[in-house]
């Protein structure tokens, strides 16, 4: 595997594009709009098949809207109103019909949206049409977790390969996949056309792995390592960190004992 430590140079000191590296990226990417609810996240996110960026806040609430849409397709429901919608989403309708408005979907008084076309723009707006293949990196718990989790699948999400160093990892099976070595990532990568990389191993490996997997061409990176990521512009990192969700979450509690 050969990484070129030219990347590291190049680097950004944030997990997405800042302002600064507009005129580098190609339109669909450049950063146009912050989040549109007060106290909610302004993270930026590059700009989906609407070529304009969409809130953070309003892309969690599209996955929300979807998944009751997909209830609804299961129950044989063809409309629904923008109400009905939004309280199986758990959202405020008025958030939802400004939600939908940013795509261009406004329903139509008295009839409402029609549940497979709006199935159809949500994910054509969050790139959910597009084919997704995974490389996690890391079969430890995790990441064997994680490649067994079937609502991946079922969310257009397939994991094509599992990678580790450990040879005592390597060459076991987890489900349908066979543990890859990592020093082979290059041509796993290629072989599998995996799009998006999943980082489940130990914080001191993770910069290593994320630059490598930049180095082979994947521009969408989702960590779980517990530390701190830098990526170069044109790539998309995002980071999960159950910790900070548990230490958010003690936050709240101990504010409604009080
Ligand atoms: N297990 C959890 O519930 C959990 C939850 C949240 C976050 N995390 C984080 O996810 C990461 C993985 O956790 P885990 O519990 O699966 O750990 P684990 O120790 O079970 O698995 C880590 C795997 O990464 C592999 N690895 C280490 N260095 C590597 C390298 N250079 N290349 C390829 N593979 C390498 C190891 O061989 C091991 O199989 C950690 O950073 C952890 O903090 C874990």
């Amino acid at each position: 595997m050969k990484v070129s430590k030219e990347l590291s140079q190049s680097r950004m000191p944030t997990e997405h594009q800042p302002a600064s590296n507009e005129a580098k990226l190609p339109a669909a990417e450049i950063p146009i709009e912050h989040d549109l609810d007060p106290g909610a996240s302004v993270e930026q996110t590059p700009a989906g098949s609407l070529g304009r960026i969409l809130p953070e806040a309003t892309l969690a609430r599209l996955t929300q809207y979807l998944r009751a849409l997909g209830a609804m397709q299961a129950r044989g429901e063809a409309r629904t109103s923008s109400g009905v919608l939004a309280t199986e989403a758990g959202v405020n309708p008025a958030i939802l019909r400004k939600d939908l408005s940013l795509l261009g979907s406004y329903g139509t008084r008295g009839v409402g949206y029609a549940v497979t076309d709006l199935v159809e723009q949500i994910s054509k707006a969050m790139g959910l049409l597009r084919q997704w293949r995974v490389a996690i990196i890391g079969a430890g718990n995790l990441g064997r977790a994680l490649s067994g989790y079937g609502g991946f699948r079922s969310r257009g999400f397939e994991v094509v390969a599992l990678l580790d160093s450990s040879p005592d990892v390597v060459g076991t099976t987890v489900g349908d996949l066979q543990v890859q070595d990592i020093s082979d990532l290059d041509e796993i990568v290629a072989a599998t056309n995996a799009n998006i990389g999943v980082l489940s191993v130990p914080g001191a490996a993770a910069q290593d792995l994320c630059d490598m997997l930049v180095q082979c061409g994947v521009r969408s990176i989702l960590s779980f390592a517990p530390v701190v990521l830098q990526v170069p512009a044109g790539v998309v990192l995002r980071k999960v960190d159950l910790a900070t969700e548990l230490q958010i979450l003690a936050y709240h509690a101990q504010n409604l004992d009080s």
